[in-house]
């Protein structure tokens, strides 16, 4: 039995950000964490994370309260349906499984109790959870973590772990189920003092604005394998006006078309957004780095074809779009998924 004030939390993926979410989780005292590994089972169940972090300092060895290496199924475990599940993988549509599926073992589709958080990057992730598990609370996490898993169970956090909640929209369910969850969420999330979680009322504006970032210097800065410190320095800025600026000005273009006005000053803001001395790798550079499938169709994708729906011209993005794809493809390539004719001799 766990302590009546804790809730139980299933988190799905612990890489860099579910690591550090299961690590603030668990430091504050109010939940009991589950954390379901893959790759890095077998070094985190033997040794523990080795975390560097600017939010919680030096930690050796540590372990959430649970850790393995499957999905956790509800029935022939005979669970009890978590307080939360935490969907921290990288939200992939175009490569199986799809996040639906993921959880499906430990949310059943009529699940009613267990409150699900994507904190994922992307636009529109939560929308096939509306056909899957139609009356399931999903929340939105948006974080502003610099954080990357360096080798199995290691993990660099240097950036601080700034965390966005907010109740996606769901025509099934009240407004307040959502909005009670969330700073339910936030409170423990919170509680070890380490984190800053805010509660947010416009998720689709907090998405949208985060995009502004994620649709320009995750792709740029993996296309080109430059970290954003370097994209920064490279060719004296003028990589930063003739690409990244006027792809951030056709997102939020697009959002403005959706009905999402973004701030005046959020492309300088989001192309400042850490030091150039912090060279920092953003989550695709490392997926591609490490061989990775990469988030493009979330990222780019759907803003993209909403931005078109709407009328707006975004030829940046759409070439930063299909570069993507090629990225994703030539990964495809090498893990022997697709086959290619024979070279002619
Ligand atoms: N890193 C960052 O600084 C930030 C990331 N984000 C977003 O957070 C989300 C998570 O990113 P991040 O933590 O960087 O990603 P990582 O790749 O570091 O971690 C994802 C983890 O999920 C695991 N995983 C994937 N599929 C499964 C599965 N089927 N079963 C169990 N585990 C699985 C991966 O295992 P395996 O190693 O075997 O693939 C990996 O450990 C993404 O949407 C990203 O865009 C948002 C803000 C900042
Ligand atoms: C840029 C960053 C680190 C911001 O949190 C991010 O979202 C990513 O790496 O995907």
């Amino acid at each position: 039995m766990i302590e009546a004030q804790k809730k139980t939390v299933l988190i799905i993926g612990g890489g860099a950000v579910g690591a550090i979410a299961a690590l603030n989780l668990e430091v504050g005292g109010l939940a009991e964490v589950t954390l379901v590994l893959r790759s890095n089972y077998d070094a985190v169940n033997t040794h523990g994370f080795d975390i560097k972090s600017c939010d919680h300092g030096q930690v050796q060895g540590w372990k959430a309260s649970r850790v393995r290496n499957t999905i956790p199924n509800l029935t022939t475990e005979s669970l009890p349906p978590y307080g939360y599940i935490l969907l921290c993988t990288k939200n992939i549509p175009d490569i199986p499984p799809t996040p639906a599926s993921l959880v499906a073992p430990a949310l059943p589709p009529s699940n009613t109790h267990t409150v699900l958080i994507l904190l994922q990057n992307g636009l529109h992730i939560h929308k096939p959870f509306l056909a899957s598990h139609p009356t399931t609370p999903v929340l939105s996490g948006i974080s502003m973590i610099g954080s990357e898993e360096t080798a199995p169970g290691k993990i660099i956090q240097d950036d601080p772990d700034r965390l966005l909640i907010g109740a996606f929209p769901n025509p099934n369910l009240g407004e307040d189920a959502g909005s009670a969850a969330a700073q339910d969420f936030a409170r423990r999330y919170s509680a070890g003092g380490k984190t800053s979680c805010r509660v947010s009322g416009d998720v689709l504006h907090d998405r949208w604005r985060k995009l502004v970032y994620n649709a320009v210097l995750n792709p740029v800065c993996a296309i080109l394998g430059l970290d954003t410190g370097r994209l920064r320095l490279a060719g004296g800025g003028e990589v930063v006006e003739g690409v990244v600026r006027p792809a951030m000005r056709e997102v939020v273009r697009a959002a403005g078309a959706c009905g999402v006005q973004l701030e005046e000053g959020v492309v300088e803001e989001m192309v400042e957004a850490e030091p150039v001395e912090s060279y920092l790798s953003p989550s695709m550079l490392a997926d591609v780095r490490k061989g990775n499938f990469i988030e493009y169709e979330n990222l780019l994708g759907e803003p993209l074809r909403e931005g078109k729906e709407k009328g707006v011209e975004m030829p940046t993005i759409e070439m930063l779009y299909y570069m993507a794809k090629a990225v994703q493809w030539r990964t495809a390539e090498r893990k022997g998924l697709v086959e290619i004719p024979a070279k002619k001799v």
